[in-house]
């Protein structure tokens, strides 16, 4: 008896067409009449369930269909697409042969069989990647790649600077490897030290910075920082204290930041404090700064001896810097973006600070973007996965990239890609200026222990999603290993997960692509960002969007600052009514008014109880839980704020 899976392995295009209660024409002129109606059967309740997997499917017959976004063009034509995923042992295996991408140098593997794709589609897809390739090509030489900001995008000249469209730059990237490798060197060997620590040197690093300029440095720390960081070398030193050798402080959240001051302790004396911000204008790391300011006056210490800065030229922060004397700057530029400036003095130094071999991430990074540049699709590594990220999500999104490195130390990485595809892919138009609402989602923590948590869901819940296994092939050092039960060590278990993991799913029909390197080394995570960098470049040309501007980021910033300009308003109008005698609490409806602000009565509320939490208000009546009998003022009129 003919199953859908015979008819399948006849050919490894096979994609049913929708619908359709007839087998197609390409089954075996042998099929039986009965097999065949068995097979159609098969195949129609295959469909079916194809198409209740697919909520957001664009197809006008699906009653949760999702808007067709303006001028995007998708080869699926929004029809419903069913699971193409081969099922037959053996074709399954041909596939994997086939499509095996392996860079030898790297001893990087990219599987991309688990993805459906087709022969097909591949065809329909090859003009596009044609004009990705293209449009990759005219971004390294030079052109304006982000149209929107009118920026060239230069990261991989930060790797091959002889790649620079022009010498001047290529000398600046040169020339800040050079400076930054030698303070970093300086730092490390106690030539640049701190003015009153007891250790006489510096001996721990603490990075202010938020979002592309704190997530490459916090994934770089957690993938390579070694065991002994050589800030920490002295015997001495590692018995008394924390060996940990970098902080981060990336929010402007007062307990988060009192947290990482209170870790540093008295090794704040010893703290060489990096604030990372291209811009130089980021109210959060502006704020972040200026409480371990305050953190260094409390201690009696000098910050300006202990303060490096990495910006760009003639920001604010790299005006105060070189006003107040910092120990150095460091330059951002301006064609670097924020989430791609890892291979900047944003994650280099930091990561040649603790000891990691920056040379090493830079050669790693250079051999995967060479890789990237061959126009024959099927080797060239970061446009399959381009590719299956269209294919898996029509093309629009329609299903989010779960990142599952099986590695703790690559814990951040899905945090770290979070920033690099979202920012980068989700936008509301297109550069033709049609709207899109394109994006992909990216969550992820690290394999094995997610099976513990929500692997649960991705097996049998909701079809909503694609997977992205990241194996690690050696456990540990060579001669550490070890059998906890006879013929199986520790990471056989680990290995075992993810092996079963991506079989039970796609024996579901869950989809996956599998990267495979041989360690963490400073060599192969370069190779992993340049890939990740890469084919978010890529896609972003396939669907046609800018993927070097996050406007979407300064719509909350604004509304941020409209929040505190309120604020400052409320406070006037309580400090008004509390300077009165006697003091007159006032209803919400009262402040809102009095703040010529009647739409904005939420908001104001908002800010109250915000206010009141932290006790700079009080509440002279009723509870914020009903807010029209809450009446406020303040504990103290300021008869100065009343004048200002
Ligand atoms: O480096 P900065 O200028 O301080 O910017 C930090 C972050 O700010 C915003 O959130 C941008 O959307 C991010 O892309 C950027 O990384």
């Amino acid at each position: 008896m003919a199953s859908i899976s015979h008819i399948r392995s006849s050919s490894s295009t096979f994609k049913p067409e929708p619908f359709i209660t007839k087998p197609s024409g390409s089954s075996s002129p042998t099929t039986s009449i009965s097999s065949i109606s068995i097979a159609s059967k098969s195949l129609f309740k295959e469909q079916a369930r194809c198409r209740s997997d697919r909520p957001y499917s664009l197809s006008p017959l699906n009653s949760v269909a999702r808007e067709v976004p303006t001028g995007l063009s998708s080869p699926f034509d929004f029809a419903p697409k069913c699971s193409t995923l081969e099922k037959d042992p053996h074709a399954l295996w041909k596939r994997y042969v086939d499509w095996l991408y392996q860079h030898k140098e790297l001893g990087l593997f990219l599987d991309v069989s688990r993805i459906g794709f087709t022969d097909e589609f591949l065809e329909k897809m090859e003009p596009k990647f044609q004009m990705a390739f293209k449009a990759m090509k005219e971004l390294e030489k030079g052109a304006i790649a982000n149209p929107d900001e009118g920026r060239m995008v230069g990261h991989y000249w930060l790797r091959n600077p002889k790649l620079a469209p022009n010498s001047f730059l290529r000398v600046q990237i040169e020339s800040t490897l050079d400076a930054l490798r030698k303070f970093a060197d300086d730092v490390i060997s106690g030539k640049i030290k701190p003015p009153s620590s007891p250790e006489g040197r510096f001996t721990q690093i603490l990075s202010v910075g938020i979002g592309g300029s704190a997530l490459g440095p916090q994934f770089i720390a957690e993938a390579l920082a070694p065991d002994n960081p050589p800030l920490k070398a002295s015997a001495d030193y590692q018995s008394t204290h924390n060996l940990v050798g970098i902080e981060f402080i990336d929010n402007t959240d007062p307990a988060g930041i009192d947290h990482q001051i209170a870790q540093l302790g008295p090794e704040l004396a010893s703290t060489l404090v990096i604030v990372i911000s291209k811009s130089g204008g980021t109210p959060e790391t502006r704020n972040c700064l200026l409480e371990v300011q305050k953190a260094f006056r409390d201690a009696g210490l000098d910050f300006a001896k202990q303060g490096v800065a990495i910006t760009q030229e003639n920001s604010l922060l790299d005006n105060t810097a070189r006003i107040e004397g910092w120990v150095a700057r460091f330059p951002m530029f301006d064609w670097v973006g924020g989430r791609t400036s890892e291979m900047s003095a944003v994650g280099l130094l930091p990561a040649a600070l603790q000891g990691i071999d920056i040379r090493e991430m830079l050669a790693g990074a250079a051999l995967m973007d060479e890789a990237n540049r061959t126009t024959e699709l099927r080797n060239n590594p970061a446009a399959l996965l381009a590719l299956c990220w269209y294919w898996a999500t029509d093309g629009v999104g329609s299903k989010d990239m779960v990142i599952l490195p099986y590695k703790d130390s690559l814990l951040l990485f899905s945090r770290y890609l979070q920033q690099l595809v979202m920012e980068s892919l989700g936008k509301e138009f297109g550069l033709d200026g049609n709207r899109v609402n394109q994006g992909i989602s990216v969550y992820g923590n690290k394999g094995g222990t997610d099976q513990h948590a929500y692997i649960q869901q991705l097996r049998e819940g909701v079809h909503n999603f694609f997977v992205t296994f990241i194996e690690v092939l050696r456990n540990r050092p060579p001669g550490h290993d070890w059998e906890l039960e006879p013929g199986v060590t520790c990471g056989d278990y680990l290995f075992g997960m993810l092996q079963g993991t991506r079989a039970a799913l796609y024996g579901n029909d869950r989809g996956s692509i599998t990267v495979t390197i041989q360690e963490v080394t400073s060599r192969s995570v370069g190779a992993l960002i340049a890939l990740y960098e890469r084919a978010v470049g890529i896609y972003a040309s396939l669907i046609n969007i800018n993927a070097y501007h996050q406007p979407g980021v300064e719509a909350g910033k604004k509304a941020a600052g409209e929040v505190l300009a309120l604020q400052k308003r409320v406070l006037a109008v309580l400090n008004e009514a509390s300077c009165k005698e006697p003091v007159e609490p006032l209803t919400l409806e009262e402040v809102a008014d009095q703040c010529h602000a009647l739409e904005q009565i939420e908001m104001i509320y908002k800010i109250v109880a915000h206010m009141a939490a932290n006790d700079r208000a009080l509440i002279a009546e009723g509870s914020c839980g009903s807010p029209r009998s809450i009446k406020v003022f303040l504990g103290e009129c300021n008869v100065d704020e009343m004048y200002a």
